[in-house]
């Protein structure tokens, strides 16, 4: 199925003024006790991916009602596209909503209709005539990949061209902002990425901007520019995705990113001992030109038979190389294990002595 886009298929987005398509500042919002939003500040730039991630209750969907405005915030500004609205009326918040296009976890498509009626019907609310949404509807089926599907149902879809048909309907008003929900959450994993390298692909071609929840961190991993981390209504941790993944700095990052990122092996870190051992074992994470492999040459040549590897890889995330590697280092000299962090903190790589394996022969 081809998934790139022709930039022919569809018009770029109109040119808005204000460069920061989402501006969220100090936005609070509670229920009862719990705290569902306690004061978010956040921005998304014109063309910019933007990952919000969180576990669940951390306050993704509160947020997304918010920003669509149905939910208000008790108090905070945000901003789409300049204008603040939480201080717009319902009927203002109309034409402020058709600025912003959504994908959700099951599709939300109707039934009854053909996919070519479920892209066009913005549309056909905002009462464009049929003829014009017909043919919009089309570009955008061929936008997605299935411009032979127009007259189909969609239960006979799969997962993923649902999904598709999905994106299609959600840029039917050409919106400056494309909120997605959980979007790729029931698709299996290489259905997964066909939507995130489409979603990629129309964020490239038309600069649309993007605003992604999810409670995955391969996805955020696969797309996104920049991530914010969601913690109890509050973003814990910010940045550009590869230096988030490099150098977490709050504990929910590190939780988060667990599944995705080398863990020394179970059989080894059950064994380990807070004292002693016949190896430390510590982790080293490297970011960037350092993270490329000749680090561990250059610490066999300057403390030969100063360790060895036990686990760990490269990545490549945004073209930036980030390393995570375990390594063991003898105690028999009780001061190498002090030199061996040394001499890799002294090139920018996070040493942690993680305990003393009590078994390794
Ligand atoms: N309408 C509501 N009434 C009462 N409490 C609510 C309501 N909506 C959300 N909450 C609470 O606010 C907190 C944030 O909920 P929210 O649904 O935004 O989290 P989430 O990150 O989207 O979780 P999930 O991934 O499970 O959907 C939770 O503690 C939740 O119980």
């Amino acid at each position: 199925m081809n998934s790139l886009v022709s930039a022919t298929a569809i018009e770029t987005q109109p040119q808005a003024a204000a460069e920061e398509v989402v501006k969220l500042t100090d936005v609070k919002r509670r229920f009862g006790a719990t705290p569902a939003l306690d004061g978010i500040s956040l921005t998304v730039k014109r063309g910019e991916i933007l990952g919000i991630i969180g576990r669940s209750g951390a306050g993704k969907s509160t947020l997304i009602r918010c920003l669509n405005g149905l939910e208000r915030a008790d108090s905070g500004e945000i901003l789409i596209e300049g204008r603040d609205i939480t201080r717009l009326q319902e009927q203002d918040l109309q034409p402020l909503r058709r600025r912003i296009g959504m994908i959700f976890q099951h599709f939300n498509l109707l039934s009854a209709k053909t996919v070519e009626e479920n892209v066009a019907l913005p549309l056909k609310i905002e009462g464009v005539a049929k003829n014009e949404r017909l043919k919009r509807a089309h570009e955008l089926l061929d936008l997605v990949g299935l411009a032979d599907k127009a007259k189909a149902y969609p239960s006979s879809l799969s997962g993923g061209q649902k999904q598709r048909v999905g994106i299609a309907r959600a840029l039917a008003a050409r919106p400056a902002l494309l909120l997605s929900d959980e979007a790729t959450s029931a698709l299996d994993p290489e259905t997964t990425r066909s939507i995130l390298a489409l979603l990629r692909d129309i964020n490239r071609k038309l600069g649309l901007t993007i605003l992604l929840i999810t409670h995955e961190m391969e996805v955020v991993r696969g797309i996104a520019d920049r991530v914010a981390v969601i913690d109890a209504g509050r973003i814990a941790e910010e940045g550009q995705v590869w230096s988030v993944f490099a150098n977490p700095q709050a504990d929910i990052t590190g939780s988060l990113l667990g599944s995705i990122r080398p863990q020394l092996p179970d059989h080894i870190a059950r064994r380990l001992s807070v004292t002693t051992g016949s190896e430390a074992i510590l982790s080293v994470d490297l970011a960037g030109p350092e993270a490329q492999g000749a680090l561990f040459a250059e610490l066999s040549a300057a403390l030969p038979h100063s360790f060895r590897l036990v686990h760990g890889g490269i990545d490549h995330i945004q073209n930036q190389p980030v390393a995570r590697f375990f390594i063991a280092v003898p105690t028999r000299d009780p001061a190498l294990a002090g030199k061996v962090e040394q001499f890799l903190t002294a090139r920018s790589a996070r040493v942690e002595v993680l305990g003393y394996d009590t078994d390794h022969a």
